[in-house]
């Protein structure tokens, strides 16, 4: 029996979150998200063509279990991504936004300044707004006063693979936060997934990762499956780190006969 995951009005039975660039066709892009179970799929605004029915990346999420979540990625401005996230919510008919707002092109490290103004307005323009920010607590303390519905901190760089490299701050978001706690970006392997929700995390959201595999599909059902395992674990409660050695089996009985 999964366990489900609610953000606003909408309950998950995956914790998997994908992502559509870097496939190298739509059609693999459909098959790996379809083997994946993930529910909630974002796509770029800058990559499809939001008032053509007919879009080829639309056409292949035309799924009644997938929701789509459209991104701002490419805006530098909270005033910007205010302006795409009312185009997507007009053509795509949610009100659902990933904020994205990441202006360096070398690192793409989210701006917390404009990311910050931009959810306030989002949240009071009626938006469900999940915020892509830097693994920093205080702003994700902010984020949540503002009224977002989730934050989304990331691991490592997007598209850098590296893995769970912000692991101290996470904590705290995780221990810190009272709204789900997405883990976004930079999660290149199954075993990155599965940490992540062994942390505590209340999702992840993976793109390159499988995109890029030489097997797309087979690496969407690893990543299912690592985060399904870690999410148990994590339930199960993770036995205590020690400094010292101690025995698996006692010993003392069996010296002292
Ligand atoms: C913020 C952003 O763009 C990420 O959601 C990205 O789509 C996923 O990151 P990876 O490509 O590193 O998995």
């Amino acid at each position: 029996m999964k366990d489900k995951l609610k953000i606003a009005d909408k309950t998950f039975s995956s914790r998997l979150f994908t992502g559509t660039g870097k496939f190298s066709s739509s059609q693999q892009m459909r098959e790996a998200i379809l083997a994946s179970e993930s529910e909630l799929v974002t796509v770029a605004l800058k990559r499809v063509e939001l008032n053509n029915e007919t879009d080829d990346i639309l056409l292949h999420l035309k799924e009644k279990h997938i929701n789509l979540l459209p991104n701002t990625s490419g805006v530098r401005t909270a005033k910007e991504a205010v302006f795409a996230a009312e185009l997507a919510r007009e053509a795509l008919a949610t009100n659902w936004i990933k904020l994205e707002i990441h202006p360096d092109p070398k690192y793409f490290l989210p701006d917390p300044i404009e990311t910050l103004q931009a959810a306030e307005e989002l949240v009071k323009k009626g938006f469900v707004v999940m915020p892509y920010i830097h693994a920093d607590p205080v702003l994700c303390k902010r984020l949540e006063e503002v009224g977002v519905q989730c934050v989304m901190p990331l691991g490592a760089p997007i598209g850098s693979n590296k893995g769970i490299r912000t692991f101290d701050f996470l904590e705290i978001i995780i221990e810190q936060s009272n709204v789900p706690v997405i883990i976004d970006a930079g999660i290149g392997a199954p075993s990155h997934a599965a940490y992540a929700m062994e942390l505590g995390a209340d999702a992840v959201l993976v793109n390159t990762a499988i995109a890029v595999s030489q097997n797309p599909i087979e690496m969407a059902i690893a990543f299912k499956k690592a985060v399904e395992a870690g999410r148990i674990a994590y339930q199960a409660k993770l036995a205590p780190i020690k400094q010292h050695a101690e025995a698996s089996s006692p010993l003392t009985s069996f010296l002292n006969e």
